[in-house]
């Protein structure tokens, strides 16, 4: 049995009744919340676990990738949510990857800030997306949430990039450069590298959606909205991919007991794009998903797997039959708790609108007319942060 192999085992048998379940039970119901269920424990068989090594693989049987996509569809339809394995990118770098954004994250502030978020605060134009984000400038659901990260996107074309300062909430703010710290030196190389090994999980994984859907073989076309199996991975080829490197130091405000909670290290939302591969330190009872009940389930890590969830585009191509699921951050305990999430999203101008065969499975009625992925993105960004002083939005 490999290290990873016995990991997961580990991680079931936890799972399945282990001690582990004492932990990640918040026995105390956030009642007078906006999200008033009770937080449970993972139910005995937990998020499903999948292993995408047959669409990595181009040796592997049409048998095995069958089995996958089934398992993505029963995922996806019931939770928006799993573990993923079989991704091929090795513990080692995975754990590098964490500790280098710990390193980070116990940087002075003054080191930190030297790659600040261009216009955080609010200084005119600027191409404010990509940089450091100090605690409470990320805002969810009008509260600031407890972290501090760095946001990185896909490098935006010179040749189309918009002259002048494009005002406020324009195209603009995400056009400028990466900002990368100096400090550790070989982060800017080590997450360079995993990023081009993270988006060809990514890219595997969306082809097996398509897959999972049952969209019929590719038509052998370039037109990216042709609705066969391949829909997904046209739509992402050149994915607007988001990375972001966060940093939880422990909530401070103490919860009491049959009041709502008023502090979250991030707070309920869903994601923006395609499908979010999360990676993070081994930290308990922090990252909580939804159920289709209300109720919140742990979603705690297993050493080497990713936790995945779909995200709006997805939902809005499947016409629903598949939910990006809310989810939430709270982190008490004693030590920061680091996560570095990869968005595999839809390319920036792609036009997703629901796909016929996901409408005429639903309600027969699509959700939604149809608009492009970059539309949906900078509503979202524009919302996200805490302008001190701007007041013109
Ligand atoms: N790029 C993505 N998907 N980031 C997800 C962040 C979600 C929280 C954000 N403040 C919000 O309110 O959406
Ligand atoms: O840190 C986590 O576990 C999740 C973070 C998250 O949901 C996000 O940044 O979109
Ligand atoms: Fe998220």
């Amino acid at each position: 049995m490999s290290d990873m192999e016995a990991a997961l085992n580990a991680a079931r048998t936890r799972q399945i009744g282990g001690d582990n379940l004492g932990s990640s039970l918040n026995p105390t119901p956030d009642s007078g919340s906006r999200y008033d269920k009770p937080i449970v424990a993972a139910q005995e068989d937990g998020l499903p676990i999948i292993d995408i090594s047959a669409f990595l693989d181009p040796s592997s049987s049409q048998e095995a990738r069958q089995t996958t996509a089934k398992a993505i569809n029963a995922a996806c339809v019931n939770y928006g949510f799993f573990y993923l394995t079989g991704h091929g990118i090795p513990v080692s770098k995975l754990d590098e990857i964490v500790s280098l954004a710990r390193d980070f994250f116990s940087l002075q502030l003054e080191e930190k800030n030297k790659i600040k978020r261009f216009d955080a605060g609010g200084p005119e134009g600027g191409d404010g997306a990509r940089g450091y984000q100090g605690l409470g400038e990320n805002v969810t659901g009008g509260l600031q949430d407890m972290q501090e990260a760095i946001d990185w996107y896909r490098d935006w074309d010179e040749d189309k990039k918009e002259a002048g300062d494009g005002g406020p909430c324009s195209v603009k703010t995400l056009q400028g450069s990466n900002l990368w710290p100096e400090k550790p030196a070989e982060l800017k190389e080590v997450y360079l590298d995993y990023i081009e090994r993270v988006k060809k999980v990514g890219e595997a994984l969306v082809h097996a959606m398509g897959v999972a859907l049952d969209l019929g073989p590719p038509a052998r076309t370039t037109e990216q909205n042709t609705e066969d199996e391949e829909v997904f991975v046209r739509n992402c080829d050149t994915s607007f991919w988001v990375m972001r490197m966060i940093g939880y130091p422990p909530l401070t405000n103490p919860h009491t007991p049959g009041t709502g909670i008023d502090q979250f290290s991030c707070g309920a939302h869903t994601d923006y794009g395609c499908v979010t591969l999360l990676l993070t330190d081994p930290t308990p009872g922090a990252l909580q998903v939804q159920l289709k009940d209300g109720t919140w389930l742990n979603a705690d890590p297993i050493p080497g797997a990713f936790v995945v969830n779909i995200g709006d585009m997805i939902e809005r191509w499947t016409n629903g039959l598949w939910k990006s699921t809310m989810h939430r951050v709270i982190h008490r305990g004693n030590k920061s708790r680091i996560s570095v999430p990869f968005f595999y999203e839809p390319n920036f101008d792609a036009v997703v609108k629901p796909l016929k065969k996901c409408v005429e499975e639903t309600s027969g009625k699509p959700i939604h007319e149809g608009s492009t992925y970059g539309d949906h993105l900078l509503t979202k960004v524009f919302s996200n942060f805490y302008y001190s002083k701007r007041t013109d939005w």
